[in-house]
């Protein structure tokens, strides 16, 4: 590669501590070297929408909770901040109408597929091969990050990894792009529709991407971090010596300083307010890494031409988690089965007006005690429900037998997804000034935070050095076929 002539920069602010803020600091550390001071603003908690609550003496994720085995950035951060993999305790799901269950899963494998070719045909096989064929695809930006290529916007990452067919699918619903497969809308009803509400909170309408990673996440061998999700964030900014700041960023704005040996250069000074009022700091790069959406953040971009939005088009949708330390009533689930044969896991729901909640799951404390299995329904125990609204405490009655404690966490937990999607939010909002969250528009996940860390600490790095041609290639799976 070319000589690099241009000085380093000296200061970079990042906006926001959660996985995406956190993993920045971390590869914008391995980018640019030890000199480069890291500052990550943080006005909540670091971990964001990776957090726990403790219940009974224990804690349980309230947020991002599952991990695909193919996420790769989360895996490797594991493996850099002497993380491990918390122990599996065995699952079992049902599917709930708002009256009764209409699927329970058997103990016998056999008997579920048996089960499954009965009512939908080749569509349960069909949906794997489907989602394995976009995960393939996807699987291609690591290759790319790893060969340092980056993207200067989410639709051109996208192309590099599946072509016209990402960008087909971004624009159109999950419903949409499914139904053109083949599958059913029978299948589409019975069993796409829950999975998408217990991860999404939405229905198949959806964009078709962020539907496939909603299926990905309903496959086998999902994980989590011992110990709580939030602790890579915390692990990611002591490996990188990023220093937190913990206050509220207000505004943003381009200020320009004479030289004495050369041209006028252009700094960025962020505003905020923290433990001793207002203050503002001046760096070279930023990255903001939080959502620019109403109820999220509200930072004011002054100076740019063309304006910088404070909010982009589009909101969040609201995902209550509600978890109760309770006893489960069985007959609210419309079940005949006894409480000591009740050992169902997850119970996800159809899109009915009768069932209000989105799933009911029994929880497993971050950390597994020895000797520790899923108890029936016999015992009060941790249960999450999602749903769209608070539940009134007549409706948890109605679930719930009795109730040692209840806590609820309303979040703005992901874009409210309606294809076809005008543009995806910029990568790039000013010449130094990066904006991770815009991926969240293709998909919001753990993992899409860490691919969009890695491409703008990329992106950032060769734009400083004006290294163009490791951005936006073209054709860079045919290049790179038969590279390690
Ligand atoms: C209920 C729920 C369940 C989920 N389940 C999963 C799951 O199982 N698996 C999965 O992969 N993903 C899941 N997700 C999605 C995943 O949690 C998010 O995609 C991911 O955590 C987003 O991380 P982020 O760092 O990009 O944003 P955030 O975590 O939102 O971080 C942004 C941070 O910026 C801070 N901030 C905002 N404004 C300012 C400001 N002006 N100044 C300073 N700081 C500011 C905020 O306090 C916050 O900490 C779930 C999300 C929710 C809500
Ligand atoms: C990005 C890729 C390829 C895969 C990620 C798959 C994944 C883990 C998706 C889950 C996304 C999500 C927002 C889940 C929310 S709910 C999770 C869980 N069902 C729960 O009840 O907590």
């Amino acid at each position: 590669s070319a000589p690099e002539v241009r000085e380093a920069p000296r200061k970079i602010a990042i906006i926001g501590g959660g996985i995406g803020g956190t993993a920045t600091a971390f590869f914008l550390r391995q980018e640019f070297g030890p000199a480069v001071k890291i500052e990550v603003f943080e006005a909540g908690t670091v971990g964001g929408r990776l957090a726990t609550e403790n219940i009974g003496g224990h804690e349980y994720e309230t947020g991002g909770s599952i991990i695909h085995p193919l996420n790769l950035h989360m895996k490797h951060f594991l493996d850099k901040l002497g993380l491990s993999v918390r122990a599996d305790v065995s699952s079992k799901m049902a599917i709930f109408d708002g009256k009764e269950l209409t699927f329970e899963e058997s103990d016998w494998y056999l008997v579920n597929v048996i089960r499954m070719l009965w009512r939908y045909g080749l569509n349960f096989i069909r949906m794997h091969m489907w989602v394995e064929g976009i995960l393939d695809k996807f699987m291609r930006i690591y290759q790319y990050q790893q060969f340092s290529y980056s993207f200067s916007s989410v639709e051109k990452m996208l192309h590099a990894m599946g072509g016209d067919s990402f960008l087909t699918l971004v624009n159109q619903t999950l419903e949409e792009a499914m139904l053109a497969e083949g599958f059913s809308q029978v299948f589409l009803n019975d069993i796409v529709t829950p999975v998408t509400r217990v991860n999404y909170g939405q229905t198949v309408r959806i964009n078709g991407f962020v539907g496939a990673v909603s299926l990905a996440g309903a496959s086998s061998g999902l994980w989590a971090v011992d110990g709580g999700n939030k602790l890579v964030c915390s692990g990611l900014l002591y490996h990188s010596k990023a220093e937190v700041v913990p206050a509220r960023v207000t505004a943003i704005s381009m200020k320009t300083r004479p030289s004495k040996t050369g041209p006028v250069t252009s700094f960025y000074e962020v505003n905020y307010i923290g433990e001793s009022g207002a203050a503002h700091s001046t760096y070279d790069i930023v990255v903001v890494a939080t959502p620019l959406h109403q109820g999220l953040s509200d930072i004011n971009f002054s100076g740019f031409s063309p304006p910088i939005p404070s909010h982009f088009p589009g909101r969040y949708h609201q995902t209550v988690a509600t978890l109760v330390h309770g006893l489960l009533n069985l007959s609210y689930l419309g079940t005949t089965l006894k409480p000591e044969d009740f050992y169902i896991s997850d119970v996800l729901t159809l899109d009915k007006k009768a069932s209000e909640i989105h799933s009911l799951s029994s929880l497993d404390p971050v950390k597994i005690p020895k000797g520790y299995t899923r108890s029936s329904a016999t015992q009060s125990k941790v249960w999450k429900i999602f749903s769209s609204q608070p539940l009134s405490q007549k409706h948890l009655q109605q679930i719930f037998l009795s109730q040692e404690s209840v806590f609820e966490k309303r979040w703005l937990a992901y874009p409210s997804y309606s294809p076809p999607q005008r543009r995806t939010p910029p990568f790039i909002l000013h010449d130094r000034l990066y904006y991770l969250n815009a991926v969240e528009w293709a998909a919001s996940a753990m993992e899409m935070s860490a691919i969009s860390a890695r491409n703008l600490a990329l992106l950032a790095h060769h734009r400083w050095y004006e290294q163009t041609a490791k951005i936006d290639q073209e054709d860079l799976h045919t290049r790179l076929r038969g590279e390690l």
